[in-house]
């Protein structure tokens, strides 16, 4: 499976901006015939501005036609990162998966929203997993802030899993909490992780790049630094097999003394 990633720089509170230039990465990325395309979190607005609510898409509905018009034009899965988003009147960060027919197989409201940052003033938190087949492969998504919950990711680790995606907009400053969260849950639950991280500058501060895919022994197919890049990689969901012949800890597990 080719998997192509998209580490841009999103220009902070510009929506149109912002479309124009996820439509042209995405178009960029679908040139080396990728398998699923892995956008960043909240790539409409950027992370997050204070009239978020304002700007926000509704109900999901500009995010998805583009989604849905690109991923059938370019017969590519599209994990479209997240966007800014109303639904009912309420604010959500949510995230949209679509297949290679421009048909939504999945989406997700974030889980654990960032309260150092007021993420949880702004927003309502989704309460569901989010777990789907692309291809036919069993993979889930979470966002961001959700990777310091590892009882929530091996929530999803436990429906079997083989890819984790992560679209994120993490600070450069905890580059290493970042590198090491998402090779820390690539390792603890053998399977690969999809991370992908925005580029660019918020008021206060600067998201870090370091987007990756992630084996399951933890080594890195592919980490671009802090560059803007549309990177491809390949992963081989054998490697899966590999790992739990050898060391499995679904197998493992003491089911008796805790409760996931
Ligand atoms: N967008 C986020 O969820 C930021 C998370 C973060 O900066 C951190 O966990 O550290």
């Amino acid at each position: 499976m080719k998997i192509s990633i998209i580490q841009c720089s999103l220009v902070f509170g510009d929506v149109e901006k912002n479309f124009a230039l996820i439509e042209k990465k995405i178009v960029e990325a679908a040139g080396e015939t990728p398998d699923v395309i892995v956008l960043p979190e909240m790539w409409n607005t950027s992370f997050f501005p204070n009239n978020v609510k304002e700007i926000a898409d509704i109900e999901g509905k500009r995010s998805k036609d583009l989604l849905s018009k690109l991923s059938k034009q370019f017969n590519v899965n599209i994990i479209g990162g997240s966007v800014a988003n109303t639904i009912d009147g309420e604010l959500y960060n949510t995230s949209y998966v679509y297949d290679r027919e421009g048909k939504e197989i999945a989406s997700y409201n974030k889980v654990h929203l960032f309260s150092p940052s007021g993420e949880n003033k702004y927003f309502k938190s989704g309460s569901e997993l989010c777990i789907f087949k692309m291809d036919g492969i069993k993979c889930g998504l979470s966002i961001c802030y959700d990777v310091r919950f590892p009882e929530w990711i091996r929530k999803s680790a436990l429906e079997d899993i083989e890819i984790l995606f992560l679209p994120a907009a993490w600070p450069e400053v905890r580059n290493m909490h970042w590198d090491t969260l998402n090779r820390a849950r690539a390792i603890e639950n053998q399977m690969f992780v999809v991370c992908v991280n925005s580029l660019g500058m918020t008021e206060n501060s600067k998201f870090g790049g370091h987007s990756a895919i992630i084996d399951p022994w933890g080594e890195y197919i592919l980490h671009p630094d802090d560059v803007e890049e549309v990177k491809i990689g390949a992963i081989n969901l054998k490697v899966i097999e590999n790992i739990r012949s050898s060391i499995n800890v679904f197998r493992d597990r003491r089911k008796d003394l805790y409760t996931l």
